[in-house]
C-alpha cells in the first residue's frame, strides 16, 4: 500500500504535527517526523478532522439511479469529508429484506469511497402495517442496526413499540422520520407568518413535536434506544432535552440547512428551499444551534436528498421536497456554528464523527486521529473562500440551497483506511491508484 505522509496539519487540541500512513493505520504522530514516505502532503493551515459518518443520506440506489448511484453518492460524501454513510431505506425496492440491504451494502464495498451501513425499514415497503423482517437484516451481511421508515413516520403506537423491542435484542435503534400524518395532510411549508401570507398548507410544529413526545416516553416504556431524525423546532428541543435529563436513551439529529436557512427563503417561491421537514423559523434556529452545541442534539446529519432537475424545477406544490447536502455540509456547519463562536472543531468532529459512529454502533469510524487508529481522515482548509458550484458536484443531482453562495471552507483531502478518495479538493480515480 502506498504510504502518505501529511505534514504540519492541525490537530485537534493541539499544535501543527506530521501524521504517517502507512498500510491503512495512522502509524506515527510528530513534530517534524523524519520518517519517509511513497508521498508527502503539506497540510499546512488544514485542519485533521476524523472522517465524517452521516447517520441520514439517500442514495436512492436501487429505483432512482437517475437522482443518484450508490457511486456517485459516495463520491459526493468523500468531497464532503465522509468515511462512512448510512443509507435510508426509502428506494425502489424499500429495503425492507436481507436481500435489498445486502444489494446495497455490497454496492458501497464495491465503490471503494466511502463506507455504505444500509438502513432497514421499520415496516414492510415503509407502509407502518407490519414489521419488515429487523431481525434478518441484522443478521445478514449488511449487518443493519439502524431501522427507519424515513420520508414516513411510523405513527402506529404499537408498531413503533414493537419496533423499539424487537431492535433491543440486537443494540439496534429505531430512527423515527417524526411527522404526525393526519396534522400534515396538504402541508407545502412551516405553518407560521409566512404560509399565510403565502397561502400555502401548512406543516405545524406540534406534528413533530407530538410524534417525538411519545416516542420519547415509549422508548423509556419499553427500555429501548430511539433516535429522532432531523429535528427542526425549538420545542422538538425542549422535549429531548427532557427526556435526556431522565436517563432515557434518547438520540437525535438535526441537518446543516435546518441550522442555517428559515422559511423567509419560501417567498421566493423557488422548490429547492421545499424539504422535509420544511425550513422553520429564526427562533428555530437559534434554538437547534444551541442544542446541537451543549449537546442536547448529538449529530449533525446531511438528509443528503437528491432529485433531479425535472422533479424541482416545477412550480412549488409539483415540486419533491429534499436538497443534497454531503458537499455542502462542513462548510455549512463551519459557517453556522463554529464561524459563530458556539462549536469549537473538537465539537465539531464530536458531532459529525464520534457520535452519529457511536448511534449506529459503526466500528473502524468515529475513531480520534491517533496513532494506531485506521487512517480515516479529513483534511480541511477553513480559511478557503469561495462560491458554491453545483456544477462542480460528485452526486447527479444538483438539488443545493447553497447555488452562487459564499461560504467558507473546503475538504482538502479525505482518507479511508488509508485510501485518499479525494486530493487537493478533487475525487480521485480509485482505478488509478491499484
Ligand atoms: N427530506 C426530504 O425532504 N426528502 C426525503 C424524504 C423525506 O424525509 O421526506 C427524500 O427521500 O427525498
Amino acid at each position: 500500500m502506498t504510504s502518505y505522509l501529511i505534514r504540519n496539519a492541525q490537530l485537534l487540541g493541539g499544535p501543527a504535527q506530521d501524521i504517517l500512513i502507512t498500510d491503512g493505520v495512522i502509524s506515527e504522530i510528530g513534530t517534524g517526523l523524519s520518517a519517509s514516505a511513497d508521498v508527502d502532503i503539506d497540510a499546512h493551515g488544514l485542519i485533521a478532522l476524523p472522517g465524517l459518518v452521516d447517520l441520514h443520506t439517500h442514495l436512492r440506489e436501487p429505483g432512482r439511479e437517475d437522482a443518484e448511484t450508490v457511486l456517485t453518492g459516495t463520491q459526493a460524501a468523500a468531497k464532503g469529508g465522509y468515511t462512512a454513510v448510512h443509507a435510508m431505506a426509502n428506494t425502489f425496492p424499500v429495503a425492507d429484506t436481507a436481500g435489498v440491504v445486502e444489494q446495497v451494502w455490497r454496492l458501497g464495498q464495491a465503490s471503494g469511497y466511502c463506507d455504505v451501513q444500509p438502513v432497514g425499514a421499520v415496516t414492510v415497503g415503509l407502509e407502518g402495517k407490519k414489521l419488515a423482517e429487523l431481525g434478518a437484516m441484522h443478521d445478514s451481511a449488511a449487518g443493519v442496526r439502524v431501522f427507519s421508515d424515513d420520508g414516513k413516520c411510523v405513527d402506529d403506537a404499537v408498531i413503533m413499540r414493537r419496533a423499539l423491542e424487537y431492535v433491543k435484542a440486537f443494540d439496534g435503534v429505531v430512527a423515527q422520520h417524526a411527522q404526525e400524518p393526519r396534522l400534515t395532510e396538504g402541508a407545502q411549508m412551516n405553518e407560521g407568518q409566512v404560509s399565510g401570507e403565502l397561502g400555502l398548507g401548512g406543516w405545524p410544529a406540534v406534528a413533530e413535536e407530538a410524534i417525538i413526545a411519545r416516542d420519547v416516553l415509549l422508548a423509556a416504556h419499553v427500555g429501548s434506544r430511539l433516535h429522532v431524525c432531523h429535528v427542526s423546532t425549538a420545542g422538538s428541543v425542549e422535549i429531548i432535552r427532557w427526556a435526556k435529563g431522565k436517563g432515557w436513551d434518547v438520540t437525535a439529529e438535526v441537518t446543516p440547512h435546518h441550522l442555517l436557512l428559515t422559511d423567509e427563503l419560501v417567498r421566493s417561491y423557488d422548490p429547492v428551499y421545499k424539504v422535509n421537514p420544511p425550513l422553520r423559523t429564526a427562533e428555530d434556529v437559534q434554538a437547534l444551534r444551541a442544542a446541537l452545541a451543549d449537546g442536547t442534539i448529538d449529530a449533525v446529519a446531511t438528509d443528503h436528498a437528491p432529485h433531479p432537475a425535472e422533479d424541482k424545477d416545477c412550480e412549488w406544490a409539483a415540486a419533491a421536497m429534499g436538497m443534497v447536502g454531503l458537499e455542502t455540509a462542513l462548510s455549512v456547519v463551519q459557517q453556522a456554528m463554529v464561524d459563530t463562536g458556539l462549536l469549537t472543531w473538537e465539537g465539531v468532529a464530536d458531532r459529525m464523527s464520534h457520535r452519529p459512529a457511536r448511534i449506529g454502533r459503526l466500528s473502524g469510524h468515529g475513531r480520534p486521529v491517533s496513532v494506531g487508529e485506521p487512517a480515516n481522515l479529513v483534511l480541511f482548509d477553513p480559511a478557503y473562500r469561495g462560491s458554491v458550484n453545483p456544477d462542480s458536484f460528485a452526486s447527479r443531482s444538483r438539488n443545493t440551497p447553497y447555488r452562487g453562495l459564499d461560504l467558507p471552507g473546503r475538504v482538502h483531502a479525505t482518507f479511508l483506511r488509508g485510501v485518499p478518495t479525494v486530493l487537493a479538493g478533487e475525487l480521485v480515480e480509485l482505478g488509478e491508484l491499484a
